[in-house]
């Protein structure tokens, strides 16, 4: 996928425009050939803010909707995903309506970056000096004009319409006239105006991007650290600001993908049993509503499946998920083991999140799995006062003092998420630095903590949602250097659970400098997953070996 495929902000996959937003109903007309008449006249035209026509003008839903999910991330540091359904069923928007608001809502969220190079050349004051309301107007209205293929005069006026309903009927002269200034210009004529003559790379990429400037830098170390080309950062940034395709999984033994497919899924192209879909709202499957099948991305599972997979000597009864909230990847790994006839452990710190988990294995074999809430660094202690499945309590009693419990592992460490940026769009402006360096030590000590609970011959499999070299490589050579454990071939492993796609052939691994292979290996490796090459979020793994 060339850059310009992945970064085009009017690609096909939008949503059309709606009836409320074509000319009929903004007052415009258009001739037979489908372009707007007497434009110029209707762009001249003064209206006065209390005009009976103005006035009687109320929001539309789905704009509302996107403005009240904006407010609510800015001012309560809500989660746009969490917040955008209820607000939907709320104002009841239908299919088509909810489709709108959703792109408008993740859009705004994604490129807010550039829309606000842009409206600081729009209007006469700094962005900070003007209302919230009205900057979340003013960027909503920017994203229809900018980045969705709604008609200039829809995009203006609904939103004038919008500002005059949530603010009132004075800022919506400016917000009607900061509009028209945008739109004098499309995203390309005023990308190329904002970064004529910006000499910095990164800053550059930032404002193309709309990505800061120290998540670009972190991100193009990140592809030098992983072993890629440092100049494939615009493609990766460009992927980001795309929503993700829908991955599903039918759980082996539990789920089938035949409901979904009849429904439109397609086979998924990297990693048995999941299928990718296009068709809007999950919850009409069966299948899903039962959580037979799940909507999980690709490299979850294939991190799941990997540690599933990595050749293993002697008992394969006791698996441990030790960070398992919310359940994706114990939901895939609790379904893998059961097959096996192993048992899973998952543990979660939080007792809401471990509530989550529970909810995501019910539909596991009930003598399969055992839950348990507690911090991952006591994860030895833990386990002595659990409830736990058979081969688990056997192997604790049997094993506990020394720590050989467990034959599989996952540590799917808390981490910066930097490498899920696309599913959680307003993430990238409220992460920084500092939040990477107070991970890295909970990431050592947790990964640590699962070494110490598994067998000699017993694998770990070391997770993060993040390429940063921190959280991933240098966690890893920490914990290698300790001593106990080894890096076994982790490309070797993903390549034998990944399908014969195009883009395994990307799946060379990377040597770990300094590592010594695992008995039975040639090459330490580890894996490094990428939303513009595999087409997943940038998951990590690295598949160790218990001495
Ligand atoms: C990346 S998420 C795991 C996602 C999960 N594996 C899934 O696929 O659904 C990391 C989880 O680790 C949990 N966590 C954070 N600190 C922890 C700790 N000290 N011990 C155990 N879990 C912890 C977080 O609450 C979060 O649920």
């Amino acid at each position: 996928m060339t850059a310009k495929t992945v970064g085009d902000a009017r690609r096909p996959g939008r949503p059309a425009p709606r009836p409320q937003d074509r000319d009929a109903r903004d007052g415009s007309r258009r001739n037979a050939k489908g372009r707007e008449r007497n434009r110029g006249g209707d762009r001249d035209r003064q209206y006065s803010t209390s005009a009976p026509s103005q006035r009687r003008r109320v929001a539309d839903p789905s704009r509302l909707v996107a403005f009240e999910v904006l407010q609510a991330v800015e001012t309560e540091d809500s989660y746009a995903n969490l917040v955008l359904p209820q607000r939907i069923r709320h104002h009841r928007l239908d299919r088509r309506d909810a489709a709108f608001a959703t792109e408008l809502t993740y859009g705004t969220l994604r490129e807010r970056g550039t829309y606000d190079a842009v409206l600081a050349r729009c209007v006469d004051r700094p962005l900070d000096q003007i209302d919230q309301k009205i900057l979340t107007t003013l960027r909503l209205g920017a994203h229809q004009l900018l980045g969705m293929r709604t008609p200039a005069h829809a995009a203006i006026n609904q939103t004038v319409g919008l500002t005059r309903g949530v603010v009132g009927a004075g800022p919506s002269t400016m917000v009607n006239a900061v509009l028209r200034r945008v739109s004098e210009k499309d995203r390309d004529a005023w990308v190329a105006e904002l970064t004529e003559g910006v000499s910095d790379d990164l800053r550059r990429l930032s404002i193309e991007r709309s990505h800061p400037v120290w998540i670009v830098r972190a991100m193009r170390q990140a592809l030098a650290a992983h072993g890629r080309v440092p100049t494939e950062i615009d493609e990766l940034l460009a992927a980001d600001n795309l929503s993700p395709l829908v991955h599903l999984v039918a759980l082996p033994g539990i789920g089938s993908l035949r409901e979904a497919e009849e429904n439109g899924a397609e086979r998924g192209r990297l990693v048995e049993g999941s299928a990718t879909y296009r068709h809007g709202d999950l919850g009409r499957l069966e299948s899903v509503r039962e959580g037979r099948v799940r909507a999980q991305d690709a490299g979850s599972q294939i991190v799941a499946r990997a540690l599933a997979a990595a050749p293993l000597e002697g008992a394969d009864e006791a698996w441990l998920d030790l960070c398992a909230g919310p359940g994706g990847k114990a939901a895939l790994l609790g379904a893998l083991a059961a097959r096996r006839k192993a048992s899973l452990v998952a543990n979660e710190v939080s007792e809401h999140r471990s509530r989550l988990v529970r909810e995501s294995l019910r539909v596991l074999p009930e003598a399969s799995y055992g839950v348990i809430t507690g911090d991952g660094r006591e994860i030895a202690t833990t386990l002595e006062d659990a409830a736990l499945p058979e081969p688990v309590e056997l192997a604790v009693e049997a094993f506990g003092g020394t720590g050989e419990i467990f034959d599989r592992v996952m540590v799917d460490a808390p981490c910066s998420g930097l490498g899920a940026l696309r599913r959680r769009p307003e993430a990238r402006w409220r992460k920084s630095p500092r939040d990477i360096a107070d991970l890295v030590p909970l990431q050592t000590e947790l990964l640590r903590a699962a070494v110490g609970v598994t067998r000699p011959g017993g694998i770990v499999a070391y997770v993060t949602c993040s390429p940063h070299a921190a959280e991933t490589q240098n966690v890893l050579l920490d914990v290698l250097e300790g001593g106990g454990v080894e890096l076994i071939d982790t490309a070797a492993v993903v390549r034998s659970v990944m399908l014969e796609a195009p883009e395994r052939q990307e799946l060379a691994g990377l040597e770990m400098p300094g590592a010594t292979p695992a008995e039975g290996f040639e090459r330490a490796t580890t894996v490094q997953l990428w939303p513009h090459v595999h087409g997943t979020d940038a998951m990590f793994l690295a598949l160790l070996r218990r001495v």
